[in-house]
């Protein structure tokens, strides 16, 4: 498993070797090991969850209050262009986004550590993702800025088919940049 470190602090690619023969792959998903040496306590987390997603459903940008939320994520199933800004304020990339594609061929995962927005859209007609986080959930902590906010300007890459309400009613960039604090 190949650790790939990004342009952003504590953003952390993870790149296994997915073994294939005529019955299919095997691939590892998790090493307690790797992740300690990548400063990840693998004890951290608290909840594994499964999300399935049609083709060119939206989920996102997700945040979350106070301590916020770190996340390891992966596609199990299918391809998500999977998307990340950075929103801890004082950070030098404050503000940037990221993008990647996620997939069940090459099965890179994401680790986003908190004071990150996430989403991802699905891009094949079922599409599972499965993300660790290192907080149960918090109903009451949930964030959530437009995903088609201009400022942010999400490179979507297809039509876009299906967004749940509470994305929907979304806050804009700019509103969540003065909840912050910032401007
Ligand atoms: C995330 C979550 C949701 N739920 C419930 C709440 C709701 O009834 C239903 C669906 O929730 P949501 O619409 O918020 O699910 P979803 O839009 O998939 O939310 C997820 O989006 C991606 C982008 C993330 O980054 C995740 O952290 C999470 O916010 O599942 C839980 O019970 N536990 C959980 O941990």
């Amino acid at each position: 498993m190949k650790v790939i470190e990004t342009d952003i602090e504590g953003l952390l690619v993870f790149e296994p070797t997915p073994h294939r023969d005529e019955r299919g792959y095997f691939t590892r998903t998790m090493d307690v090991s790797i992740l300690a040496d990548a400063g990840i306590d693998p004890a951290g987390f608290k909840q594994e969850n499964q999300s399935r997603s049609y083709q060119g459903v939206v989920r996102g940008l997700h945040g979350r209050s106070n301590k916020g939320e770190a996340k390891l994520v992966r596609c199990a199933h299918g391809a998500v262009m999977d998307v990340v800004v950075d929103t801890r304020v004082g950070s030098p990339t404050f503000g940037e986004m990221r993008t990647f594609v996620l997939d069940d061929q090459v099965h890179r995962q994401v680790y986003i550590p908190r004071g990150f927005l996430h989403g991802y859209q699905a891009l094949t007609s079922v599409t599972d993702f499965c993300y660790r986080i290192d907080d149960f959930y918090g109903p009451g902590e949930d964030t959530t800025v437009t995903f088609d906010d201009p400022e942010i300007g999400v490179p979507w890459p297809a039509p876009i088919t299906i967004v749940s309400e509470r994305d929907r009613n979304g806050v804009s960039w700019a509103e969540y940049k003065r909840y912050l604090g910032v401007e």
